[in-house]
């Protein structure tokens, strides 16, 4: 047991961070070591398996992370794009695997993740589950073998509570048709329209967002022509699919040269 990977999950109490620390606690290929919330959260100090309203797990909630570090090989982090930035500088310190999950990056913290990974292995992707990055896959070849009288749009639905549009996964399906196209993304998203817009531009790639309720997350790629569409759609119903994928990148990336990696390099696909 004291020979498998020492995890830490950051953000513990949130959506992700009690599906993580319940999925690691369980999984008899890691060990769960520490659990990190923000200086002042009522959790610091307690039993993670306790807050969550069950039993002990026998692991603490610090605010600490260089404490927390110091015991693991890993850390998964769904948090937020100022605290996984300050995760990464003090996980590359470590010498740690750090799996990111949070969405929502701008340009300058990529550029801070890019500084980290080349003292340690970072594996960063906008969804980990196996059903979306298959999905993403399938939107590039689709994107491939069509042109431009396919208009491409990205739609998803996320719960009330979501904080960043498009979500980190419509950016990747949305990259992943623009690859297929041999195209820059950046040069043709057409997000948050609103009002007199004009007509669609030809071979944009278009985003909308729906927020509600409790929707795990919800997300389809259509190409749409003249008389056709072609609809792509994958449906979380559940956080666990996202927890599977981080356990197996955070396991994979043990061993891995510094750098940065996504799941496409996780699964192989
Ligand atoms: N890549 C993927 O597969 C997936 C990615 N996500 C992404 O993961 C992120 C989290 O999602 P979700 O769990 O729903 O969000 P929540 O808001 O439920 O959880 C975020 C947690 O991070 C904590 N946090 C924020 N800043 C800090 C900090 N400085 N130190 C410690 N903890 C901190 C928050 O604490 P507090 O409440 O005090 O702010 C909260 O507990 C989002 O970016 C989301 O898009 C989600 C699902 C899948
Ligand atoms: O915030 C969420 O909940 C989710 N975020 C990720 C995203 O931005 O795509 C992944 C998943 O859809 C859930």
């Amino acid at each position: 047991m004291a020979d498998l990977p020492g995890i830490v999950v950051t953000g513990a109490s949130g959506r992700m961070g009690q599906m993580l620390a319940r999925s690691i606690a369980a999984s008899d290929r890691a060990r769960l070591v520490a659990c990190i919330e923000r200086e002042g959260h009522p959790w610091i100090g307690r039993d993670i398996g306790e807050c969550m309203g069950g039993a002990a797990m026998g692991v603490l909630v610090t605010d600490d992370p260089l404490e927390a570090f110091a015991k693991a090989q890993g850390v998964v982090d769904f948090t937020a794009p100022a605290a996984t930035v300050g995760f990464a500088a003090l996980a590359a310190q470590a010498r740690l695997v750090h799996v990111i999950g949070t969405t929502g990056l701008e340009p300058a913290d990529l550029e801070k993740l890019e500084a980290a990974s080349r003292h340690a292995v970072i594996v960063r992707a906008g969804n980990m589950s196996l059903g979306v990055n298959l999905l993403v896959r399938m939107t590039q070849k689709i994107a491939a073998a069509l042109d431009e009288d396919w208009d491409v749009e990205v739609v998803e639905a996320h719960h009330r509570m979501k904080v960043d549009a498009p979500s980190g996964t419509a950016l990747m399906l949305g990259r992943a048709a623009a690859e297929g196209r041999g195209i820059s993304l950046e040069d043709h998203m057409d997000s948050g329209r609103h009002g007199i817009t004009g007509a669609r531009k030809r071979g944009d790639i278009g985003f909308s967002a729906i927020r509600g309720g409790d929707v795990v997350g919800e997300h389809d790629v259509i190409f749409a022509a003249d008389g056709e569409r072609v609809v792509l759609r994958h449906l979380a119903t559940d956080r666990g699919i996202f927890a599977r994928g981080a356990l197996r990148a955070v396991l994979w990336g043990q061993g891995q040269k510094p750098g940065q990696y996504d799941m496409m390099d996780v699964l192989g696909l």
